[in-house]
Formats: C-alpha cells, sequence, structure tokens
C-alpha cells in the first residue's frame, strides 16, 4: 500500500518520521478521519475543512486547499484500490528541534495520509453496544480536532477494561460526549444532543444526523442533558465516522428503554444510509 507524507505518495515501509517531529514529541498537530464507501470518500468536504480550521485553532497554516487535499486523497484511494474502510490523516507542525515555543515561521506542518480497509459497524449498529460513565477531564478545547488524545484514549480503554464498547463522559453532570463519537438522547420523539461548543467535537456525523431530523421533520434540539435524562431516555445512539449511527442498549450494566434497539434509532440509521448511497452510490 501507499501512503501520503508531505504531497509524496510512497510504499507503507518506506515511511519514516523524523523524532524531532512535533506530532511525535507534543501530539502538537490535528488529525482527521474519513470513510471511503464504494471507493468514493463520504463527507470529504466536512472534514478537510473542520481539518483547516482545526489547524487555524492551534495556529498553524495548513500548506494545502481542501481541492488540493481531496485529490491527493482520491489519487491515494485509487493507487491503494480501496473500496470500503477510512483515511486517517494528520498534519503537525512540523519537524525542529525540541521547544515549546512554536517552531520558526519557515518550517513546513509535516501531511501524513494513509489508508485502511475496515468494515463497516453492522454487529454493533443492528445489537446496540455497552458503555460505561466516565468523568469528562480533557482539556476545554474539546473542538478541536487534535493529537492530544490521551484523555480520550484512558477513557476508551477503561471502557474496554469494563467489556463495553465505549465511555460516555460527563462535566458537572453535563453529558458531552464519548471518547471517540458524539452521543443523542431520544426521548418522547425528541433527538437532543450537547451543542457544538468547545466542550465537544462537532462531529460531522452528528451535523449529518441533525441535517436529517431538519430535512425529515424529526425533533431536534442541540442543548445540554443530564446524567439523569440520560438514564431515563427512551433511546441513546452514538454518531461518528467510524460508528457511523451506533445505538446504546446498556449504561453501566443498566438497560436503556426495553434493551434493544430503538424504532426512532432505527429510522434514523436507515434514513444516514440513503445519504451514504447519495455520495457514494451503492
Ligand atoms: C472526541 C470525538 N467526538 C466525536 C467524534 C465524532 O466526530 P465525526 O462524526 O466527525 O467522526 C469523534 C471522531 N473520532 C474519529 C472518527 O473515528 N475515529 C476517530 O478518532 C471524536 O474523536
Amino acid at each position: 500500500d501507499y501512503v501520503i507524507v508531505n504531497g509524496e505518495y510512497i510504499k507503507r515501509s518506506e515511511a519514516k518520521v523524523d523524532i524531532e517531529d512535533r506530532g511525535y514529541q507534543f501530539g502538537d498537530g490535528v488529525y482527521e478521519v474519513i470513510r471511503v464507501y464504494n471507493g468514493k470518500m463520504f463527507t470529504a468536504s466536512e472534514h478537510l475543512e473542520r481539518l483547516i480550521e482545526s489547524g487555524k485553532k492551534i495556529g498553524m497554516e495548513i500548506p494545502y486547499t481542501v481541492s488540493e487535499l481531496k485529490q491527493l486523497l482520491v489519487e491515494l484511494i485509487t493507487k491503494n484500490q480501496l473500496v470500503l474502510g477510512t483515511l486517517y490523516m494528520q498534519v503537525t507542525r512540523g519537524t525542529s528541534p525540541r521547544n515549546h515555543a512554536f517552531p520558526a515561521a519557515d518550517v513546513r506542518p509535516n501531511l501524513v495520509v494513509y489508508s485502511k480497509e475496515v468494515g463497516r459497524p453492522i454487529e454493533n449498529m443492528q445489537q446496540g453496544v455497552k458503555v460505561i460513565l466516565n468523568e469528562d477531564i480533557r482539556w476545554l478545547l474539546c473542538d478541536i480536532k487534535s493529537l492530544n488524545l490521551l484523555g480520550n484514549l484512558m477513557a476508551k480503554q477503561k471502557a474496554v477494561e469494563a467489556g463495553c464498547f465505549e465511555a460516555i463522559q460527563h462535566r458537572d453532570g453535563i453529558v458531552t460526549e464519548g471518547s471517540l463519537s458524539n452521543i443523542s438522547i431520544i426521548k418522547d420523539g425528541k433527538v437532543i444532543t450537547h451543542p457544538a461548543d468547545n466542550l465537544i467535537l462537532n462531529g460531522i456525523t452528528r451535523q449529518k444526523v441533525l441535517g436529517i431530523c431538519r430535512n425529515n421533520d424529526i425533533p431536534f434540539a442541540e442543548t445540554t442533558f443530564t446524567l439523569e435524562d440520560l438514564k431515563n431516555a427512551d433511546e441513546i445512539f452514538l454518531s461518528g465516522t467510524t460508528v457511523e449511527v451506533t445505538p446504546i442498549i446498556e449504561i453501566e450494566g443498566k438497560k436503556v428503554g426495553a434493551g434493544t434497539v430503538g424504532p426512532l434509532t432505527k429510522k434514523l440509521q436507515i434514513l444516514f444510509e440513503g445519504e451514504i448511497e447519495k455520495e457514494c452510490g451503492k
């Protein structure tokens, strides 16, 4: 397989990162995961715009336009003959002698992109998943999709050690998001999810689901909800590039509703699949 390193296509075995790459040393960079269905990227523009936005938020100018990045990614999909999978891409602040302060302006950010064959999370979407609760101890710029993922990793690890799929994070009793997904509850037919502020990542899938609600007269609100609301929800689901729309059927050992996938979540899954087919074909 090929990978992209700074605009060049090289074999995976030849891809090297300098020991003083700031992404390697400090997690000083931003990233995106883009889904590929039927050999075509899904919501590529939204992801690439967010990548550039994340760069700006950490004071890093990414030296590519959205269309230049898109061309690079399309070429990589072709070279690797990727049909169903993901593209992982990250941009770090570049290679420079270790220093907390940012490097000189002439140090160019480093871009790496590689593809992976990844099936769809069919079983999780059909059966639903179990989750734990976990205090959200992350910093207050969670809207930036940065490489600084230790808080997310430790939350996910805690879930896995508890035999669960995800950790639902909460801050002062307010539910924020998962370790790599957003979360929504459904109560009396209404979809409720945390506002897109500095306490969550404004997920592309979250935005897609809200668009589906808007276009299908499904009531929704971008408002905070509490751990109490979570426990009393009729249905709950995760959303994310790799999780799509994944129902939660159990929280800390307690069933959600009847402990099965709810009807409105099922409807959202079908409508979401329609969006995928619209953009990527069957
Ligand atoms: C903390 C966090 N919240 C929400 C999301 C969902 O956002 P999208 O709908 O834009 O994917 C992600 C995606 N995490 C990426 C997607 O898959 N793996 C990741 O690390 C995430 O890491």
